[in-house]
Order: structure tokens, then C-alpha cells, then sequence
């Protein structure tokens, strides 16, 4: 049995839109002003149908006017071009999100590219991406993954990170690079490690805070992890498990797993996040935060910080 504490994600997000609620409430009470969100999805992706479902269901919950576009898999790249240009100029919606991946004859980033900045609760948008790069965070929206893993790291190590080293396992746009600069920015010294890094190993397992975001199932061992670290997995990814046998197609049924060995790592570490219910969560939760920061930025109000 390991002495690690498990970061639930759960229960944290679970908490965060309690608050928006609360703050939702005071918003409409005061400003007569609902935060809108609009969610628009492409395709009949399964996994995509259930976070895209997730969202909306949230944005009810925390008492948001909630929209949703189910536009079928061969929806061309000017008709959702159009869909983003409406919702725009629509002034009861303060939050537009296109779930990712899109179907492979829509251009993804002139998709993000047409999202006006200060509706774009994702944080895909270059102006957004270039406001937390240069430590204007205060004016972007960060993109709800990495912010999500921030509030985790953030409950068991405090605001300032000074003299902490940090190693990100992965370069994306959308959880590696963010990441990175969220960490930076809270003073840590921080390491992007990736597939041509060599010795990754020994680079993460000097890491006081370690991020794996590389989606390869359990691709970090206890070697990988230092004694004390507070471990942050991003990772999910569905495996075969044949000792659950098998699905009524004769297919073998799967389960849920994280980047990191979790049973292992937590031997070492310090704090660390399940999956599920770790990271995936928290990308809810900082959505609907994001949404009531930019009503509440339509309002003339700073918004609550999560
Ligand atoms: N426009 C966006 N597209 C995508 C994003 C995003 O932030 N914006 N992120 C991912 C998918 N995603 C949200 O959209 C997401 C992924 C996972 C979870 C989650 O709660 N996962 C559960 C497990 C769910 C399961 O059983 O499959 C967990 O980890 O506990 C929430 C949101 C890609 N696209």
C-alpha cells in the first residue's frame, strides 16, 4: 500500500462548478448577464459524443444557457466556418468550443483561427496561446487540461513553485507546450522531455513534478519517478484486457488506462492522479471556469480565480 495522496479529480472539479454556479448566480442576480456556451461537434465519434455531452450537460448544471451543434460527419469546412462566424456575433454566447479531432476535410487550425479570441474558453486561439507565452495570462484563457493540472499541483505544493523542477512528458499544442509555460510561470524550472529526448528516464526521474501527457499506456515506471514527486497523468488510453473477457461481438473488452504505471509510481510519489478520474475531469471543470470568466469580462467584472 502506497502513502501517496490521490489527487481526485472528481471531487475537485466536482468543487469548481459549485463555485461557478454560486458565481453564475451572483453574475445573473446583479447583471441580469447568463454565461452562454456553445459546443459544436463533427462526426459521430463515440468518445468525442461523450465529453461533447458531458460539456453541455455541465453548462446546465452550473446554469448556463447551453447550445450544442451535431453537424454529421461531411459537414464542410465553410458550413462549420459559418456556424463559428454566427455564434461570433451572438452576444448570449460568451464560450465556443469545436470538440477535437474534426473529420479529415476540415482544416483544424482555421477552424480555431476563426473563433474570436475572447470567446475561445478552449485556449486554442493564437492570441490566447501568445498572451500566456508571454505571461499576459491573466488576459488568456488557458486551455482547460493544463489548467486543470495546475489547480491539482497547485492544492499540494502551493502557488510558488521557486526552486522546483518540472518535467512535462510530451510536446503538444494543446497539454505539453501550455504546460510548460503555466509551470514557468509559477517560478519552477521546467524540462519538456519527448520521444528524441535521450536518457528520458533519468531526465523525469529528477522531476519534483512530473507531467505525462505522451499518450503510450503506462509508459512511466517507477524508474521514471523520484522519490516524493507529485505525478500528474494526463494519458488516456484504452487497452485490451482479455481477463475481463469479451464484449457480445466476440471482441475483447478494454479498460482505462493512464501514461503512467500507476501502481508503481505511486510506491514513489508523493501525490499522484488516477485514471480515470484524475486530469479528465478537471478539463470540464476549468471549461465551465473559463466560460463565467468571459461572462463575467462581458460584464465589465473580474471573475472569480480557480
Ligand atoms: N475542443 C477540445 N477538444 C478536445 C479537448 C479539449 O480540451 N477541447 N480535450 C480532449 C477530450 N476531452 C475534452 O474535450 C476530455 C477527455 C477526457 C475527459 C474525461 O473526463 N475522461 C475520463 C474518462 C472518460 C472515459 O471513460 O473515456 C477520466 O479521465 O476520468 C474529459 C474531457 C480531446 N478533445
Amino acid at each position: 500500500m502506497s502513502d501517496a495522496t490521490v489527487m481526485d479529480g472528481k471531487a475537485r472539479s466536482r468543487s469548481i462548478i459549485d463555485q461557478v454556479t454560486e458565481a453564475t448566480r451572483t453574475l445573473k442576480s446583479e447583471t441580469g448577464i447568463q454565461p452562454g456556451l456553445a459546443v459544436v461537434i463533427v462526426g459521430s465519434d463515440p468518445a468525442s459524443q461523450v465529453y461533447v455531452g458531458s460539456k453541455a450537460k455541465r453548462a446546465e448544471e452550473c446554469g448556463f444557457k447551453s447550445v450544442k451543434h451535431e453537424l454529421p460527419e461531411d459537414t464542410s469546412e465553410a458550413d462549420l466556418l459559418k456556424i463559428v462566424d454566427d455564434l461570433n456575433r451572438d452576444d448570449s454566447i460568451h464560450g465556443i468550443l469545436v470538440q477535437l479531432p474534426l473529420p479529415k476535410q476540415i482544416d483544424e487550425g482555421k477552424v480555431i483561427q476563426a473563433i474570436d479570441a475572447d470567446k475561445d474558453v478552449d485556449g486554442f486561439h493564437l492570441i490566447n496561446v501568445g498572451r500566456l507565452a508571454t505571461g499576459a495570462s491573466e488576459d488568456a484563457f488557458v486551455p482547460c487540461t493544463p489548467a486543470g493540472c495546475m489547480v491539482m499541483i497547485r492544492d499540494v505544493l502551493g502557488d510558488d513553485l521557486s526552486g522546483l523542477n518540472a518535467v512535462i512528458v510530451g510536446r503538444s499544442n494543446i497539454v505539453g507546450k501550455p504546460m510548460a509555460q503555466l509551470l514557468l510561470a509559477a517560478n519552477a524550472t521546467v524540462t519538456i522531455a519527448h520521444s528524441r529526448t535521450k536518457n528520458i528516464a533519468a531526465v523525469c526521474a529528477n522531476a519534483d513534478i512530473l507531467v505525462a501527457a505522451v499518450g503510450r499506456p503506462e509508459m512511466i515506471t517507477a524508474e521514471y519517478v523520484k522519490d516524493g514527486a507529485v505525478v500528474v497523468d494526463v494519458g488516456i488510453n484504452r487497452i485490451d484486457a482479455p481477463e475481463k473477457g469479451t464484449n457480445a461481438d466476440g471482441s475483447v473488452k478494454s479498460r482505462l488506462v493512464g501514461d503512467v504505471a500507476y501502481e508503481d509510481a505511486a510506491e514513489k510519489a508523493r501525490a499522484i492522479t488516477p485514471v480515470p478520474g484524475g486530469v479528465g475531469p478537471m478539463t470540464i471543470g476549468m471549461l465551465m471556469a473559463n466560460t463565467l470568466r468571459s461572462a463575467y469580462r462581458a460584464a465589465g467584472r473580474d471573475a472569480p480565480k480557480f
